[in-house]
């Protein structure tokens, strides 16, 4: 496929973008898109909103996995562009409709010339939440087409295009949603001490809680607990009777989180005598870190080099990616690509280059070539 061709895919997929497991309408654009191909090599098999695509090999001895998320994330577009999300308040802002169209150019190049292996490429939903990869993994078609090797991108908006990044063992954070509910009760603005306002109780606890990371876990291990959304009350003269906090936890060890967890239940504890309410927390999706096998970083490394580009070694982030459940299962490895954004990942104005698209196709395409030979 030509650049243009490339571009007009990411066109049509960043106006359409769904939330996790409401991705109908981007599954039946890639099936069609699919439908272009040259069919000879392909076994196709849907799951939920999510799509398997196998492509034959000549002599298959391995299976190469290759994963693409596919959702978008509920944000109010800001960027202006011709082609703008039409879906209001989701867009995709974290680059899937990159992940997308590199992982069908890649695709349509190896339909076209498949190697001896056969190569799955897996098109998962959810990645942003409530999580994908888990129950794609547990499916009858991930278990009877296991890959042996798997991979994926990210792109990264701080990176030059011509650029990608990674590093052997871990990559990115273990995470857990966190949902804060809290019940007090509610009155006249006028009379606070006849209430048990739910906006105070709510406010100060997302300050007190940054505590847990500075005075309750050791320093040398990182840890980051982020609140994005604060929800109470219905009006300026009322004091709020409930109010909900819902955030996430990020942290280097997977024994961290439960550490966090538990820090967070004593203070809701204490909250809940000293605000007189009711606390109910839940931690809605929890992703295990991704941690990449260093023999295939190394092969990457080569692939990069080749190819004519540029290998940063990366730092950890404190991304999550449910990725790191399928490279929990099967050897691999996943990286970031340069896509050079003035506003970065989850941003509403987030603008990556297109000229990264092709680089993207091309890398896939000879990372696959190279892990068959
Ligand atoms: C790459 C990236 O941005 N991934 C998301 C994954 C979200 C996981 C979950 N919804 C959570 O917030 O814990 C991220 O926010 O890192």
């Amino acid at each position: 496929m030509d650049e243009q061709t490339l571009i007009g895919i990411r066109r049509d997929l960043h106006q359409i973008p769904e939330l996790g497991f409401c991705e109908e309408q981007t599954q039946q654009y890639i099936l069609k898109a699919v439908k272009q191909f040259n069919q000879e090599h392909l076994t196709i098999k849907t799951w939920k909103t999510g799509i398997f695509i196998k492509v034959n090999g000549k002599n298959p001895k391995q299976i190469i996995g290759y994963r693409a998320d596919i959702d978008g994330l509920p944000i109010r577009e800001e960027t202006g562009f011709s082609f703008a999300s039409t879906h209001l308040g989701q867009m995709h802002a974290c680059g899937h409709d990159f992940h997308m169209t590199i992982a069908l150019g890649a695709l349509e190049r190896l339909a076209q010339a498949p190697i001896n292996d056969d190569v799955l490429f897996i098109f998962q939903p959810a990645e942003e939440g409530p999580g994908g990869a888990l129950p794609m993994i547990q499916s009858e078609v991930f278990q009877d087409w296991k890959p042996d090797i798997i991979f994926a991108l990210h792109v990264a908006p701080e990176l030059p295009v011509g650029t990608v990044s990674s590093k052997s063992g871990l990559l990115f954070a273990n995470t857990s949603e966190l949902f804060i509910d809290f019940k007090g009760k509610g009155g006249h603005a006028a009379y606070p001490h006849l209430t048990k306002d739910m906006v105070v109780a709510a406010s100060t606890f997302v300050t007190q809680i940054q505590q847990i990371v500075s005075r309750r876990i050791d320093p040398l291990e990182s840890a980051v607990i982020s609140i994005g959304k604060i929800d109470g009350g219905f009006v300026q003269n009322v004091i709020a009777e409930n109010a909900r906090l819902e955030g996430t936890i990020r942290t280097l060890q997977p024994q961290v989180i439960s550490t966090i967890k538990r820090e967070i239940e004593a203070f809701a504890k204490g909250f809940e005598y000293s605000h007189d309410c009711t606390i109910t927390i839940d931690y809605g999706a929890n992703y295990y870190q991704v941690y990449n096998d260093g023999t295939y970083v190394d092969l990457f490394r080569t692939v990069v080099d080749e190819e004519g580009y540029l290998f940063q070694d990366a730092k950890e982030a404190m991304t999550g990616e449910d990725f790191g459940y399928m490279l929990k299962e099967v050897p691999g490895f996943m990286f970031w690509l340069g896509v050079d954004s003035p506003f970065g990942l989850h941003h509403s104005k987030l603008a990556p280059d297109e000229s990264a698209i092709g680089i993207g196709v091309q890398l896939v395409d000879a990372t696959v070539r190279k892990m068959s030979s």
